[in-house]
């Protein structure tokens, strides 16, 4: 089993030259190969709290746990082997094929400058057919569409082969299908996986647990259908929140008025 157990344990970040806290301490726990959702508005503190958690910025306070390891603890190299990301703002990596792109996921498992060898090639196939790319492996990065683009992201973040993948709002720039697909993935996915979502209603269907963030604390944590309700939806969003049943497939699902 790939997937692993993460705690954070109180983890807050509070920026440089500044007292007041941007994210409080905040503690949940992502039990092995579940999915656990961060939403909230905007400027709730879903990045902040994602940056920690694939090690951008260190926490001020708390730790981090991976199967008990502290991430912040360990070398780069092996917290890259242990955490993936997958990123909203990605650089555009210039000059690069989608191919070289992906295949730079696995410059954790290498040593020193090695090129990686058939198993590497076999991954990043592997990873470029899953994600619909073999066609687009030869473009330059800069060519593709935005969509193109994010799926190169997850693509990489595959072949890295971690235990935990953090996806920060991963349908962002994606058609319909393309959104479903990688919902899909995300869901089939033998990973313990974080994702900040701002659609609560792909949210409550995906997600095993939710954390809703509201300027830097926590508003609520457990399953969806008990921390997305119709209260403090409302009163998190600032809008009145409608939880309807639809018909005929009796699935929930949220809508909001101001
Ligand atoms: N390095 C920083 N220094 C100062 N303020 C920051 C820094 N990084 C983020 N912030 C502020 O912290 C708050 C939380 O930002 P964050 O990006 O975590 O929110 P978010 O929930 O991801 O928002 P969104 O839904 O808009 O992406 C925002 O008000 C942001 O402007």
């Amino acid at each position: 089993m790939r997937a692993a157990r993460l705690v954070a344990d109180a983890i807050s970040w509070t920026p440089r030259r500044s007292a007041a806290p941007l994210l409080h301490p905040t503690s949940f726990a992502v039990e092995t190969g579940q999915i656990l959702g961060v939403v909230g508005p905007n400027g709730a503190g879903k990045s902040t709290l994602l940056r920690m958690l694939y090690r951008f910025q260190a926490p001020v306070t708390g730790q981090i746990l991976i199967d008990g390891q502290d991430v912040w603890a360990m070398p780069p190299r092996a917290a890259a082997r242990k955490v993936a990301a997958v990123l909203q703002e990605q650089p555009s990596s210039f000059g690069l094929s989608v191919v070289e792109v992906v295949a730079l996921g696995r410059t954790p498992h290498g040593s020193g400058y090695s090129r990686g060898g058939a198993k590497d090639a076999h991954i990043v196939d592997a990873a470029l057919s899953q994600l619909d790319l073999l066609h687009l492996a030869g473009r330059d990065m800069v060519s593709l569409s935005g969509g193109e683009r994010q799926r190169v992201m997850v693509a990489r973040a595959l072949v890295q082969e971690p235990q935990v993948l953090v996806l920060d709002e991963p349908t962002n720039h994606l058609d319909i299908r393309h959104q479903l697909e990688i919902l899909r993935l995300i869901k089939d996915l033998d990973l313990t996986i974080i994702v900040s979502l701002h659609d609560l209603n792909i949210a409550a269907s995906l997600c095993d647990s939710i954390l809703l963030l509201e300027q830097g604390h926590t508003l609520a944590f457990g399953p969806p259908h008990e921390v997305l309700t119709e209260a403090r939806v409302s009163h998190a969003f600032g809008v009145q929140a409608r939880h309807e049943t639809l018909s005929p497939s009796n699935a929930k699902h949220f809508s909001y008025h101001l």
